[in-house]
């Protein structure tokens, strides 16, 4: 409180234009933050935001773990800065790893080894720096897969959005890069496989090879130029997209599931102080912890196991980090021999598809997604409100497409450890592959789609008719029924708290004057799609059918009277549940 005052106080002075006292003498720290807020001003904006008020719920958490994964990855990396020798220059290994001594391997390789073996809390760092790494990627797609499944990305949250995407891309790139510094077995053969996928570029691909290279494969420039790419211009694009992120959701406030006293208009949620920032920053410290455990306790990419790179020599067995694995997959279950010979050009389309034609796509249609899901529904209004994955059966069900797709490549991408484990023949697998990458994810949709329906018709019989208790009573003539229970009020709060879908209808193809409306094809298109979008979806009941179950439920419970439970009748007071027959503002 005091400090506020204080800082209030200065901040009149100072557009008063005097140095007037203030009422009472600030102590040390006090004078400290007036002498820096007459200078930045910060006071007003720290005080608003301060007060920010964050809505709670523990999906929420993933994208603090994508952002205290990615502050380890600072702190671990920085460590590994002071010993890391990202050198390609030849060497005798003589270090203390009694196996490797005698080998000739890079300064890099032989740097890593140093740092795994004789640095103090080395090899610890190494191995929170790794699994810090793949926390950062899997927590950055579950995070994803929250705001996509929860319509978090609509209006006007699409641009941070498409940052995210971006933030994925280049968190990958930073693994790759990453893991290929150490030279060991295992990163040159990723860093020979990058070089045939730039090499399989037409036209352009071997001139791209020799400059990233500085010459011949593998040369003696990759591994210093990879570690600037690694410690400063990806981390430092990272940086400056992830504030841009922060601020954004600062600017448009974090959305909120539908309850009680929760609307488009308002947050509620806690204080970023005392509250959040308490759980923000103690959620630190257990994400720190987790992946301190697993750096000391679990062992990730040994490579004094793998040896140095040769390019005469790839393991058996050998697997990129995991994030890696999907266009692998693709790569090894695609037909191989596939080319195309234009002007004594060879176009190589087994491994352009899978590596430069694929995945390059799938990140397009990702950033895309909320941008055609609004066209397509012609929906312009805000949404702070999110959505059940259920209500949103065909958003649910392309985002469960999707996945499918990328489960199946990455599955390909471990087939040989895969025919190891379970006995099979790697070419079965292949087979099998090939097929279920198209066939998997339309399986998933229809699948996905039609669950999605079912609950919404779940849903509704809850509203409609109560819960099923699981008593059985008998009736005078014999009958046996089921009672059925009113559900709780924030529970026909939350099934009652969404819009009603409106189908995309275009208007007359021509007007009065018989001149055909401009982009009539585009808008058929957008109309069809969006009655595809919303085919089958159930819609919440209506106010008069909500009241016709209430009089039926209450003309059961007159009848069943004697019985020991008398049924609610009020469920469905007005007070309880959103209205009903709202009609949602549509601006096309
Ligand atoms: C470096 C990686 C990332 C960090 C550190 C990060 C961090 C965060 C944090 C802390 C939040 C608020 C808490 C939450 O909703 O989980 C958030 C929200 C959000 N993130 Fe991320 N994120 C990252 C990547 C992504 C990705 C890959 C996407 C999607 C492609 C994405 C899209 C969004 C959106 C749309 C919101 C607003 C959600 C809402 O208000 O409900 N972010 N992010
Ligand atoms: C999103 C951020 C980052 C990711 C995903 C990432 C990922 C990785 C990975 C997977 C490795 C291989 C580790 C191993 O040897 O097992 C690595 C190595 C390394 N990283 Fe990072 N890193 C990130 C940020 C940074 C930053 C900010 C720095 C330094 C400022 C850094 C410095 C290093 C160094 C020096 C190595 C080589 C040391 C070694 O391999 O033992 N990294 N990184």
């Amino acid at each position: 409180m005091s400090t506020d005052s204080r800082i209030d106080t200065s901040k009149v002075a100072t557009s008063n234009g005097t140095t007037a006292a203030t009422a009472s003498k600030p102590g040390p720290a006090g004078s400290l933050a007036s002498w820096a807020d007459d200078r930045l001003g910060l006071a007003t904006a720290m005080k608003k935001n301060l007060r920010k008020v964050f809505p709670d719920h523990w999906s929420f958490m993933l994208g603090e773990i994508a952002l205290w994964s990615f502050v380890v990855l600072l702190l671990t990396g920085v460590f590994l800065t002071l010993w890391f020798n990202p050198s390609m220059g030849h060497i005798t290994y003589e270090g203390s790893y009694d196996q490797l001594r005698g080998v000739g391997m890079s300064e890099s390789m032989a740097s890593t080894l140093h740092i795994s073996f004789d640095v103090r809390g080395g090899l610890l760092m190494r191995q929170m720096h790794h699994w810090a790494a793949a926390i950062f990627i899997a927590s950055m797609m579950v995070h994803l897969l929250r705001v996509a499944f929860t319509g978090a990305y609509r209006k006007p949250r699409e641009l941070n959005w498409v940052i995210g995407c971006l933030l994925l891309l280049l968190g990958t790139l930073e693994g790759f890069t990453g893991y290929s510094l150490p030279d060991d077995l295992l990163s040159g053969t990723g860093v020979r496989a990058a070089d045939g996928f730039l090499k399989a570029t037409p036209v352009a691909g071997s001139y791209m090879s020799f400059l990233l290279f500085g010459g011949e494969f593998p040369g003696e420039s990759i591994i210093p130029r990879l570690y600037i790419i690694h410690v400063l211009l990806i981390p430092g694009i990272l940086l400056a997209l992830i504030a841009a992120h922060m601020l954004l959701l600062v600017y448009h406030k974090h959305t909120q599931w539908p309850g009680p006293g929760r609307t488009e208009q308002n947050v509620v949620g806690f204080p970023m102080l005392p509250v959040y920032a308490a759980k923000a920053g103690g959620f630190f410290f257990m994400v720190f912890g987790v992946i301190a455990i697993m750096g000391g306790l679990m062992s990730i990419n040994p490579v004094w196991k793998f040896g140095p790179y040769d390019p005469t020599k790839v393991t058996a067995g050998s697997q990129p980090d995991w994030y890696m694995g999907w266009p692998d997959g693709l790569l090894r279950i695609i037909p191989t021999g596939w080319e195309t010979v234009i002007f004594g050009y060879t176009i190589s389309w087994n491994v352009m598809l899978p590596i430069l034609i694929v995945p390059p796509l799938m990140l397009v249609i990702l950033m895309l997604l909320p941008f055609i899901e609004g066209w397509i529904t012609g929906d312009k209004r805000d949404h702070h409100l999110l959505q059940r994955p259920r209500n949103a059966p065909t958003r649910t069900a392309v985002m469960v497409s999707l996945m499918t797709f990328y489960g199946l490549a990455w599955a390909a991408g471990g087939n040989d450890i895969i025919a190891i484990k379970l006995d099979l023949s790697i070419n079965q697998i292949t087979y099998f592959m090939r097929v279920a990458i198209f066939l998997g994810p339309l399986l998933a949709f229809w699948i996905t789609r039609r669950w999605c329906i079912s609950l919404q018709r779940h849903d509704n019989e809850k509203l409609l008719h109560g819960y099923e208790t699981g008593i059985i009573t008998r009736s005078p003539e014999g009958a046996y029924a089921e009672r059925h229970l009113p559900i709780s009020e924030t529970s026909a709060y939350t099934l009652t708290a969404r819009d009603r879908d409106e189908v995309y209808s275009v208007g007359s193809d021509t007007d009065a004057a018989g001149v055909a409306a401009p982009n009539s094809r585009s808008e058929r298109l957008r109309a069809r799609l969006s009655s595809w979008m919303y085919s089958h979806n159930v819609q919440k009941p209506t106010r008069a059918e909500l009241e016709e179950a209430h009089h039926h439920a209450e003309h059961e419970a007159e009848l069943q009277a004697g019985l020991d439970h008398p049924v609610d009748g009020h469920q469905f007071d007005d007070h309880r549940l959103r209205d009903t027959d709202e009609v949602p503002l549509r601006d096309h």
